[in-house]
C-alpha cells in the first residue's frame, strides 16, 4: 500500500504571512516545503526572459511544463534557494511586478493544469508544508490540516512596505495597498482555482497576531490532530 506523506496547507492572500509561517513550520517539523506561488512567479519571470506574452496560454503552458527549476532546501541560517535555468533567482522573483505577472498567468487554466503534478510531486516523506492559494481546495484536497491565513489589506500593505523598505527599495504605502487590492481581486475572482478557504480549513486572521502567535496556533492544531509523529 502506498501511504502518502501528511500535508499541511497554508493558503491566503498576498502578504498574510503564509510564506514566512510555512518556511518556519517546515524547518521546525523537518518536512519538505512547497512555495507554490514561486512556481507562478518563475513562470512569469521566465516568460519575460523568453519574450512570451503573459496572455499566450499555449506558449505559457509549454513553458510551464518544461520549466527548468531547482528548489534547494533551507539549511540553518540560509533560506530556501531557487535556481531557474542555472541562475539563482530567489530574490529577483519577489518583486511586486513579478507577483502581478504571476497572478496574471495563474488565471490561465492550461497553466494551472501544467503545474499541478509538479506541485503534487513535493508530497514526500516525512511530510509537506505547502503554501499558496489553492493548496487546500485543489492541489491537496485530502490534507489533514488546512489553514487559511488572512490579514486586513492595510496590514498586509504595511508589512510589505516594511519588508521592501528593509531591502532598501523605494516604495509607497498607498501604491502597495492598491497593488495588493488588485491582486486580491484577480486571485479571488478568477474562474479556475480561485483564492478561497477550503470548506474544512481553519481560518486564522493574523492582523493582530505576531508571527510567533500564528505559529503557536498552528502548532496547537497539529498537536490536536497528531499528524507530525
Ligand atoms: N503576523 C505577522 N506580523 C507581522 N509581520 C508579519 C506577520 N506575518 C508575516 N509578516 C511579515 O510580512 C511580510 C510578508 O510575509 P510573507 O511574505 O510571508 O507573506 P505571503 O502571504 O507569503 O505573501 P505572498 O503571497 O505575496 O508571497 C514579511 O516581511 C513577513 O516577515
Ligand atoms: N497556489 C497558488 C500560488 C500562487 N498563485 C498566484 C497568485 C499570486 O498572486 C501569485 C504569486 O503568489 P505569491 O508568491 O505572492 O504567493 O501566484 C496561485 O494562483 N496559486
Amino acid at each position: 500500500m502506498n501511504i502518502k506523506a501528511p500535508v499541511i496547507t497554508i493558503d491566503g492572500p498576498s502578504g498574510s504571512g503564509k510564506g514566512t509561517v510555512a518556511g518556519i513550520l517546515a524547518r521546525q517539523l523537518g518536512w519538505n516545503l512547497l512555495d507554490s506561488g514561486a512556481l507562478y512567479r518563475l513562470l512569469a519571470f521566465a516568460a519575460a526572459n523568453h519574450g512570451v506574452d503573459l496572455t499566450n496560454e499555449e506558449l505559457l503552458k509549454a513553458l510551464a511544463a518544461h520549466l527548468d527549476v531547482q528548489f534547494i532546501a533551507a539549511t540553518d541560517g540560509q533560506l530556501q534557494r531557487i535556481i531557474l535555468e542555472g541562475d539563482e533567482v530567489s530574490d529577483v522573483i519577489r518583486t511586486e511586478s513579478v507577483g502581478a505577472g504571476a497572478s496574471q498567468v495563474a488565471a490561465l487554466p492550461a497553466v494551472r493544469e501544467a503545474l499541478l503534478q509538479r506541485q503534487r510531486a513535493f508530497q514526500e516523506p516525512p511530510g509537506l508544508v505547502a503554501d499558496g492559494r489553492d493548496m487546500g481546495t485543489v492541489v491537496f484536497p485530502d490534507a489533514p490540516l488546512k489553514i487559511f491565513l488572512t490579514a486586513s489589506a492595510e496590514e498586509r500593505a504595511r508589512r510589505r512596505y516594511l519588508q521592501l523598505k528593509g531591502k532598501g527599495e523605494d516604495v509607497s504605502l498607498s501604491s502597495l495597498l492598491d497593488e495588493i487590492r488588485a491582486r486580491d481581486e484577480r486571485d479571488t475572482q478568477r474562474a479556475v482555482a480561485p483564492l478561497k478557504p477550503a470548506a474544512d480549513a481553519i481560518q486564522l486572521d493574523s492582523t493582530e497576531l505576531s508571527i510567533d502567535q500564528v505559529l503557536q496556533r498552528i502548532m496547537s492544531e497539529i498537536a490536536l490532530r497528531d499528524i507530525a509523529g
